[in-house]
């Protein structure tokens, strides 16, 4: 079933419960303070489960001339109710092996007497007490449709608990939270249903009704309390209560009410008269009234306390998602039919329609007839002349909730006109599918109409990306638009405080390192890309990374007028300044391949810097492309130092501007068999740096495995061997 039925179904009884589901929850809350404040009490005196009923019924003999009962409530405190040698009644807590009185039974606090009322039946008695009942199992339904949504999003059950990707706080935490909470939510729900169920006597009924032959009592042999079986073998930890003979006449017995049963016990002999069992009902009852309210274990209690308040928490940021999705409101000034320009959009959470919204208004700004829908709502369009699509993809690799019928939709329709079209896909580089629902939809457009431009994806919603495609589609197009710095002002999330460890000075390429450290333990690790903010604005630049000692590496070429590389040369020793770390899983140093062949040009050497100190087992050939052996002094070291440790096995250096003019591919085709010969035996071949190198590197590739292993390069594509970081 699709994501968005269970995400409807979700949201809807949200909807209509939520109000309710605040107030249970907030006195929820509350309550869960009263079994905690219970058990401070001091009057938990002994283990229960070293004290005999023989014990305790001997010492209360013993101090008292006349007991009526005693029992142990749910917090393991022994009550009793006694008369003294002066004729006293003295009801309250006692120490179970002194029989010694410690004080009066406490009494529920009048506010907790009010707040519990207000939980149970909203002071509005049976009509409350059924409206608190639904609610219990509304927010049961929520948990399970929450929990699909979870699995879904997760792509299955194995993978429920694995790490989630932070884009979004209220999203992260809805389902980080969600996870940590489902069980004690669940309890906590279907336990209230349960009890509620009880409440309107919905349950069967239970009566213990014990048949005793008192014909057949007998008075021998006589048996003192601590000689009887069941009183001996009994601990207290058993007991619920335990009700005294009303006389010494033989008739009178004691009942000794256990967690699974209830015996009468001859008070002279010892023998059992009667035994029942305890229903189920009867034992469900009391367990879902402790597993509800907490009584008897502080730990529990945090728990549903802690759960509880998770609650709230999910109300706000599941509407705070709600309105965010739709805040993004699509308006049309033109109709359908009379547009030129169609902008059809896939979004999840309303990114990708700020980008489209921000390009529509400039088309209409800049006078023509643009008309801006979803992509589920594609039809036909009888004046368009251009199809601009800009999707996200989620899941799998799939399509957003309102993308997931496009493709066959249009499969579906039989008039189209003839038009041009445009996709742009927008996803993150942390995701192994990168804006696979994006090549899905381009795929299917070119069965159908003529492409304008390439595919252009956008890794992690950037601006920068966004505007070089704006540029390329103008120059297509004719159409001069450019969108306004402020219309896509997204603030970057999730700064990270980085302090300048070392700068080099820049060489003759004007390429320097520079070395980072992140003030608080970060995660990340070579081939993850470093994201800065050099205006303080929403303009990003990103940055490929080599981890070395737990410090950040760079490599950057200064550019003239370069935001990016202009910002990181002017950072002083020891300086802070604040930068996102994101992460590449694509570009990681393969954990099972045997052999890695990297290769870079330029500063595309900062992750194989990296991966090289942290390689272990990998035999690994690095392959270099730089200008003059001059350039080659600023990594020299390094180089030197991996390979007189082994953890490169083989350097190969190309320079473009010494005698030979070689460059990487050049390289590449000097060991054309080695090559081959890796990716045969399932090696990986890494390569980061121009795309110009990128597209010529892999020209090369492909004409080695054609001839070698007689397989075309996307075979090993497919299976993940080439794996690429490259601007
Ligand atoms: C649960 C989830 C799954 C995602 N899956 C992918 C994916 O498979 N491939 C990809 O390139 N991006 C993936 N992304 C990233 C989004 O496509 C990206 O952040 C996009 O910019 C979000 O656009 P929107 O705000 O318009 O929904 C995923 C994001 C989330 C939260």
């Amino acid at each position: 079933m699709t994501i968005s039925i269970w995400r409807y179904s979700h949201l809807a009884l949200a909807v209509s419960s939520f109000v309710f589901i605040l107030l249970a929850s907030v006195t929820g809350i509350i309550l869960a303070f009263q079994p905690i404040s219970e058990q401070l009490e001091p009057y938990h005196v002994e283990n229960l489960n070293n004290i005999s009923v023989a014990e305790t019924i001997t010492v209360f003999k013993a101090t008292y001339p006349e007991i009526i009962d005693i029992k142990v409530d749910d917090n393991d405190f022994v009550i009793a109710s006694v008369f003294t040698e002066e004729g006293d009644n003295l009801e309250g807590y006692f120490n179970p092996k002194t029989a010694q009185y410690l004080g009066e039974e406490i009494e529920t606090s009048k506010f907790f007497q009010w707040v519990t009322s207000l939980h149970r039946s909203l002071f509005l008695k049976s009509v409350g007490r059924f409206f608190v009942g639904l609610c219990s199992f509304l927010l049961f339904l929520i948990t399970i449709t929450g929990t699909i949504l979870i699995l879904k999003r997760q792509r299955g059950i194995k993978k429920f608990f694995a790490k989630i990707v932070n884009e979004n706080f209220n999203q992260y935490w809805h389902v980080v939270l969600g996870r940590l909470s489902l069980i004690p939510i669940l309890i906590i729900t279907a336990t209230g249903v349960y009890l509620s169920f009880e409440k309107f006597n919905l349950l069967p009924e239970t009566t213990t009704d014990h048949q005793i032959d008192f014909d057949a009592i007998s008075e021998t042999p006589k048996q003192s309390i601590s000689e009887i079986a069941i009183f001996k073998n009994t601990k207290l930890s058993e007991v619920k209560t335990i009700e005294f003979p009303f006389s010494e006449d033989v008739e009178d017995y004691f009942t000794l009410t256990l967690k699974s049963k209830e015996l009468v016990v001859n008070q002279i002999t010892g023998d059992i008269l009667s035994s029942i069992e305890t229903p189920l009902v009867t034992i469900f009852t009391r367990l879902s009234l402790n597993l509800h309210t907490g009584k008897g274990s502080i730990i529990w209690a945090l728990i549903l306390a802690v759960a509880t308040a998770n609650i709230l928490f999910f109300i706000y940021s599941g509407f705070a998602m709600t309105f965010a999705r739709r805040k993004a409101r699509l308006k049309n000034k033109y109709k359908k039919d009379e547009a030129e320009y169609i902008i059809l959009v896939g979004s999840e959470n309303g990114s990708t329609l700020t980008y489209a919204n921000a390009f529509y208004k400039q088309l209409i700004a800049a006078g023509k007839k643009a008309f801006i829908n979803q992509l589920n709502s594609y039809t036909n369009y009888p004046k368009a002349k251009h199809l601009i699509v800009m999707t996200a993809t989620y899941g799998q690799g799939e399509a957003t909730t309102n993308a997931n019928k496009f493709i066959q939709r249009l499969n579906n329709e039989a008039n189209h006109n003839e038009l041009q079209f445009s996709v742009v896909g927008f996803g993150s580089l942390a995701y192994p599918d990168f804006c696979q629902f994006a090549f899905d939809v381009d795929l299917a457009l070119q069965q159908k109409f003529k492409s304008l431009l390439p595919i252009f994806t956008i890794n992690d919603k950037s601006v920068e990306a966004f505007n070089q495609w704006v540029q390329q589609w103008c120059e297509a197009t004719n159409i001069n638009v450019s969108i306004p710095e402020k219309a896509l002002a997204i603030a970057p999330k999730q700064l990270k405080k980085l302090k300048v460890l070392s700068k080099t000075e820049n060489n003759i390429d004007e390429t320097f390192l520079i070395t980072l450290k992140p003030k608080k333990h970060h995660q990340f690790t070579s081939g993850d890309l470093l994201a800065i903010y050099p205006k303080n604005d929403y303009r990003e630049r990103l940055y490929s990374i080599g981890k070395v000692d737990g410090n950040i590496h760079l490599s950057v070429k200064l550019h003239e007028n370069g935001i990016g590389s202009g910002f990181l040369h002017n950072l002083q020793n020891n300086t802070a300044f604040k930068a996102r770390l994101v992460k590449n899983s694509a570009f990681h140093l393969p954990k099972k391949s045997k052999s890695v062949i990297m290769i870079a040009n330029g500063t595309g050497i900062a992750p194989f810097l990296g991966m090289l100190s942290q390689n272990k087992n990998s035999e690994t050939q690095l392959y270099l492309g730089l200008r003059t052996a001059a350039s080659f002094n600023l990594y020299k070291n390094q180089i030197d130092d991996y390979i007189a440790s082994k953890k490169l096995s083989k350097f190969h250096l190309a320079l473009s501007r010494e005698n030979e003019k070689q460059y990487v591919q050049d390289k590449l085709d000097e060991n054309a068999q080695n090559i081959a010969q890796t990716l045969y035996s399932d090696g990986v071949i890494m390569i980061c740096g121009s795309l110009a190198m990128y597209k010529s590197v892999l020209a090369t590739l492909e004409d080695i495995v054609t001839k070698y292993n007689n397989k075309p390069l996307s075979y090993y594509q497919n299976k993940q061997q080439i794996k690429s970081d490259c601007y």
